[in-house]
């Protein structure tokens, strides 16, 4: 597994979030992770990458042992995490966002190669970013973590607020960063486009991890189409 979670347990102060989350991201592949508002989804992220301190389990990247690096440590070794709200420094023209992340990794990071993925920020690089679109910044957010070159990308929800075609947008770039043999780690509530994309699924429920399968074997779930797909048939 290039990214690989091992009996994971964290949380804030001395509320226990994550019990014992196991699950493992090969390369070239997409795995979605999805569950109720408050399952844990994004304290994961969070404690995958550093931001919190996990109290047990095991967090490693293409082998070595990242569990609790600082966080600003993790694009050097190899991981990148796009959270939440599409953040972007708004006075900054596309350029220099984009650029902020080539830095933490030291490099000059493939612009081209991120320009050629988000064609739309080419004629954009030199506006502010916080005049762009939802999308358009959604964009940045991926593109500034994809220029520190990682092995793993995280996302938060990044369909969040934007327009299915917007999202359909997004998802083919990630299904071609997997194809490029990025390990992908996708948290999303838009089950339909994360399951439409992904190459296997995982559920939350209250920290813990209680269902694992491909998107078409989970969908054939009554549990999984009732909570998150509306009841409908795939
Ligand atoms: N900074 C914090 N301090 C204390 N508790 C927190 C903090 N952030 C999140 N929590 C709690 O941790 C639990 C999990 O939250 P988390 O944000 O990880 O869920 P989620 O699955 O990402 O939900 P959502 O889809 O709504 O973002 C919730 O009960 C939440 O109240």
């Amino acid at each position: 597994m290039m990214l690989e979670v091992s009996g994971l347990h964290a949380g804030y102060g001395k509320l226990g979030v994550l019990h014992d989350v196991s699950l493992g991201v090969d390369a070239g592949e997409i795995l979605t992770v999805v569950g109720a508002n408050g399952a844990g989804k994004t304290t994961l992220l969070r404690a995958v990458n550093g931001l919190i301190r996990p109290t047990a389990g095991s967090v490693k990247i293409d082998g070595t042992d990242i569990t609790g690096k600082p966080t600003e440590r993790m694009a050097s070794l190899g991981l990148t995490h796009v959270p939440e709200n599409r953040l972007c420094f708004p006075t900054l023209t596309v350029r220099d966002n984009l650029m902020l992340g080539a830095w933490a990794r030291g490099g000059k990071g493939d612009e081209a190669a991120v320009l050629e993925l988000f064609p739309r920020l080419e004629p954009r690089l030199n506006q502010a970013a916080g005049t762009l679109s939802g999308g358009e910044q959604q964009m940045v957010a991926i593109g500034r973590g994809l220029m520190a070159a990682p092995k793993a990308i995280m996302l938060d929800e990044p369909s969040i607020g934007l327009a299915p075609k917007v999202v359909a947008e997004i998802m083919r770039v990630l299904g071609r960063l997997r194809d490029q043999g990025l390990a992908v780690l996708l948290v999303e509530q838009n089950v339909r486009a994360s399951f439409g994309i992904a190459d296997r699924a995982v559920v939350m429920q209250r920290g813990r991890v209680v269902l694992e399968g491909t998107p078409a074997e989970l969908v054939e779930l009554p549990e999984v189409r009732n909570a998150y797909l509306g009841g409908a048939a795939a």
